[in-house]
């Protein structure tokens, strides 16, 4: 070992002593059971539905309530007590208007306090006191370590504890201490989160679930294609930006791009004003229960239509000099018949209803009109000067990466790209061909350089950023094509198709899975390729669980636009040192209806693979890091001792 590594090291541990006490400290924690990983996708701005699925763990929270509480209180009461630790502050306030008196109330205080413990004390059973520690309300440690750790057998103490109780309820302050306990309780159940892609778009706040990500403590993130389309926009890409304006436009979100990231869309008004009127096709999807007058909406769907067309026309500059993207079919704008409003697409010729084409030259339809030229720069610059933008790409691209090897799982949004025959689908990009794994690995370098360099609007990175939305072989969108263009305009649902990549029907196939989690050096007999991106259409039997168990599919469905089709409101995933859980979300309706009614979205479980002996830490990545830090301090026992 490094001589000038071990005397760094030996700064921090400069006795005998430490060093020891760390070895011992480590290796017992590296045989603790392995903390539980949480896995959800596909939130799409959907905060109330994600927060309440954090909060309540996928169910594990009820679950440990009943283990605890089960033979002795009616499921009314283990409901109620369930909302209190969901949603503390709210249930507070209504047993508080329930309970007529002082004493009551008092009574409860001090009943809930006890209970709140009781669950922390089972919920941390797997964890070190020090892990425990650091997820305590900050104020309260020392009262409540003292509360948990009551050693006394001979009661002796018991009227010491009871003062503690009657002191923090005389000193007003019980609501504080419930709330702090809540919360930890809500930590202590899930040691780590993945989010498998796809916050942004269609949902109303998806900055809200960001804020809430940054505030976790423990969360990594595999970026969906929305996401990259967020990441692209503040990357400089103006495809990008015109596509999340659209999609808010479309969604009826555009209070996301101008109240919350504080973006000025006024310059992109004036120009829908000037160019657009009415259009059916270009009205948003209003949000249940929000109140937009009809001059609102056609405000909307004026500039629904200046940036969709805006988006059209820079698409096709890109697919010009990117020959290798393969997505010639794609410059749709030239192949318009502008004096028959026509399109012929792969030979076949379809009317055009609903134009918007004032803005166009047939002659050169790519070409920005200035006005055009002018918005698109404004918004980039806004976009790029954001505070709360900036923070919240940040945070995507600290903790977000195209996939992640974890635990011997592998978890990408979309998919990794397939021939018919099961290889692993190349694709020429300048002068090199790429497959696989490498593919994904040079995805990845470009998206970080562009966003590196947001100053460089045109160049390959930048560019790329828009394939990985869009592309045939991107891993994250996993079809032949958009046709973003043919939803608009043309009414034959035909040419709505977009062909899905041959991954989406191999993957039901053992051996190509098994073959995937090769091609990323990971042991198949032990993993699962984690995906999320496709809505899993429970409705019409399609299962979540594919390839025997090797594949599990967890589009959260947590998009209300998508709840129809799936019959369910998705799925989420639970993995703790027993095995895996399977969670099947039913529609989330509303924190109010949990609160006052104990209605709890009710998940159904199902075991995806059971641990033949308990997992532990020893086992785990973080697991490995410790078992470094171990033979490393040996080294350092070794070389400073002799030991
Ligand atoms: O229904 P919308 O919001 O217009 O979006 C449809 C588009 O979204 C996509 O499904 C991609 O979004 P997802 O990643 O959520 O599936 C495209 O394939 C499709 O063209
Ligand atoms: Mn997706």
């Amino acid at each position: 070992m490094d001589e000038q590594f071990l005397d760094l090291l030996a700064e921090k541990y400069d006795t005998e002593e430490k060093i020891i006490t760390e070895i011992i400290n480590l290796e017992a924690i590296s045989n603790l059971p392995k903390g539980t990983e949480h896995f959800v996708s596909d939130l799409h701005g959907e905060f109330q539905a994600f927060q309440h699925v954090l909060r309540n763990g996928s169910g594990t929270v009820k679950e440990k309530i009943k283990e605890l509480f089960r033979e002795v209180w009616t499921d009314q009461e283990i409901n109620d007590f369930a909302a209190l630790v969901y949603y503390p502050e709210e249930k507070i306030q209504l047993v508080i208007g329930e309970l007529s008196n002082k004493q009551a109330l008092n009574q409860w205080y001090r009943l809930t306090i006890e209970h709140m413990l009781k669950l922390i004390s089972y919920a941390s059973s797997k964890y070190t006191r020090s892990k425990l520690r650091k997820a305590l309300p900050e104020q309260y440690v020392y009262i409540v370590e003292e509360l948990l750790y009551k050693t006394d057998s001979t009661n002796n103490k018991d009227p010491y504890y009871e003062e503690i109780y009657r002191q923090i309820i005389s000193l007003g302050q019980a609501d504080n201490l419930i709330i702090g306990l809540a919360y930890t309780t809500q930590r202590l159940v899930v040691d780590h989160l993945h989010v498998v892609g796809d916050i942004y778009d269609r949902g109303p706040y998806p900055d809200k679930i960001m804020d809430t990500l940054i505030n976790y403590h423990s969360v990594d993130i595999q970026w969906g294609n929305h996401d990259v389309l967020w990441i692209g926009a503040y990357a400089g890409s103006l495809v990008c930006l015109a596509n999340i304006i659209r999609i808010c436009a479309r969604y009826d979100n555009l209070d996301i791009i101008e109240d919350v990231y504080g973006i000025n869309l006024r310059p992109l008004l004036n120009l829908a004003e000037k160019y657009y009127d009415d259009n059916p096709s270009f009205r948003p999807k209003l949000q249940a229960g929000h109140n937009v007058s009809e001059q609102e909406i056609l405000q909307i769907t004026k500039i629904h239509q200046a940036i969709a067309m805006i988006q059209f026309k820079l698409e096709s500059p890109i697919i010009k000099r990117r020959p290798y993207f393969n997505m010639s079919e794609r410059l749709l704008l030239e192949q318009i018949d502008y004096d028959n409003n026509e399109i012929n697409i792969c030979g076949k010729t379809y009317l055009l209803e609903n134009t918007c084409f004032a803005t166009v030259n047939p002659q050169k339809p790519e070409q920005l009109l200035e006005e055009e030229r002018q918005v698109m720069e404004k918004l980039l610059f806004s976009v790029q000067h954001s505070e709360k933008m900036a923070r919240h790409m940040n945070f995507l691209m600290k903790k977000g990466s195209l996939y992640l090897k974890y635990n011997g799982n592998l978890l990408i949004h979309g998919c990794i790209p397939l021939d018919e025959e099961g290889n692993m689908e190349e694709m020429q990009i300048e002068d090199k061909t790429y497959a696989g794994r490498q593919l994904l690995d040079v995805f990845e370098d470009y998206l970080r350089y562009a966003f590196a360099h947001p100053e460089e609007t045109e160049d390959l990175a930048t560019d790329m950023v828009w394939y990985i939305w869009t592309g045939e072989c991107s891993s994250l969108f996993g079809k032949r094509e958009m046709t973003t263009f043919e939803r608009y305009f043309i009414q034959d649902k035909e040419a709505h198709k977009e062909r899905k990549n041959p991954y989406y029907h191999l993957r039901e196939n053992e051996e190509i899975c098994r073959k995937i989690m090769q091609e990323f050096d990971m042991n198949p007999d032990h993993g699962h390729v984690i995906n999320g991106h496709t809505p899993v259409k429970e409705i019409s039997g399609e299962s979540p669980v594919k390839a025997n168990g090797k594949m599990i599919v967890i589009d959260g469905g947590f998009s209300k636009a998508y709840q129809s089709t799936t019959g369910i409101a998705g799925y989420t995933l639970l993995y703790n040192s027993f095995g895996m859980q399977l969670v099947a979300h039913k529609k989330f309706n509303s924190k109010e209806d949990v609160l006052c009614n104990g209605t709890d979205v009710l998940s159904l479980k199902r075991l995806v693979d059971k641990e033949l002996a308990r997992k532990l830490v020893r086992e785990t990545n973080v697991g490995e890091q410790l078992l470094q830090k171990i033979s490393n301090l040996k080294d350092l026992l070794d070389y400073r001792y002799m030991k």
